[in-house]
């Protein structure tokens, strides 16, 4: 890739029931209210054929799924994605919001499966090159808390069938990853009220708008 992107790129992350859906709203309505141009889609999917394989994903099966399988699964829906969706947004100098991004896969494959984080990392590398998010909202919370409020809202699918042992791995790795390169992160205590995560999350997107002038 030798044009870097213009618009920016911002990804919401976390684990199950930790308020993205919620937020994500509270986020594009901020955008329009600033009238900044953007596009808001999702990981995996984005695309009809990354939708598709978000669905093979996502539904319960009685085949277990081996993890290397799920990893390459989501970096092919991913490459999709970035060439027909979030690079052209990117160079027309929209801000993308992606609900999810590669730090979901370090996260429930690297954290929450065991998979080595180095093949994760070169896996990063061949479908993105140098792109990286350039802010990464992480709403951090207990799994447990998580769980009880994503229960509420349907079904549960594949990964949310998982036991909580799993959610702990997700959330040590999604804070792991936050730790070491605190600049590109913002963590958000999901923990607290709404209007409370709602102004933090204002607080940071300000930050993103000044720095992009
Ligand atoms: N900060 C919060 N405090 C209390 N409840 C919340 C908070 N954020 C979201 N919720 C509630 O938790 C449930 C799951 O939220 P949702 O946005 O669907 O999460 P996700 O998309 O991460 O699964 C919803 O009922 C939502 O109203
Ligand atoms: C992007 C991505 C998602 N996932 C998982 C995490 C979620 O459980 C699931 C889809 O997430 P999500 O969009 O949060 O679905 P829902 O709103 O129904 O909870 O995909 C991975 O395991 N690896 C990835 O790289």
């Amino acid at each position: 890739m030798t044009d870097l992107p213009r618009g920016k790129f911002i990804t919401l992350e976390g684990g199950e029931g930790v308020g993205k859906s919620t937020n994500l709203r509270f986020i594009t309505q901020w955008l329009d209210a600033r009238g900044i141009d953007f596009v808001q889609t999702r990981e995996p999917g984005g695309t009809p054929l990354a939708e598709q394989l978000r669905t093979l994903l996502l539904e319960k099966r009685d085949e277990a799924v081996d993890p290397t399988a799920e990893l390459l699964m989501v970096f092919a829906a991913r490459a999709q994605h970035l060439s027909r969706v979030i690079l052209p947004a990117l160079a027309a100098g929209k801000w993308v919001v992606c609900d999810r991004f590669t730090d979901a896969t370090y996260a429930y494959q690297g954290g929450g499966r065991g998979l080595d984080r180095a093949l994760i990392g070169e896996l990063e590398q061949t479908v993105q090159g140098d792109l990286r998010p350039d802010r990464v909202l992480l709403l951090d919370l207990d799994p447990v808390i998580g769980l009880q409020r994503a229960a509420s809202t349907g079904e549960a699918d594949r990964f949310e069938s998982e036991q909580q042992v799993f959610f702990e791995k997700v959330r040590a790795a999604y804070r792991e990853r936050a730790e070491a390169a605190p600049s590109r992160y913002a963590v958000i205590d999901a923990a607290k009220s709404l209007p409370e995560v709602q102004q933090q999350l204002a607080q940071v997107l300000e930050a993103i708008a000044a720095a992009h002038g």
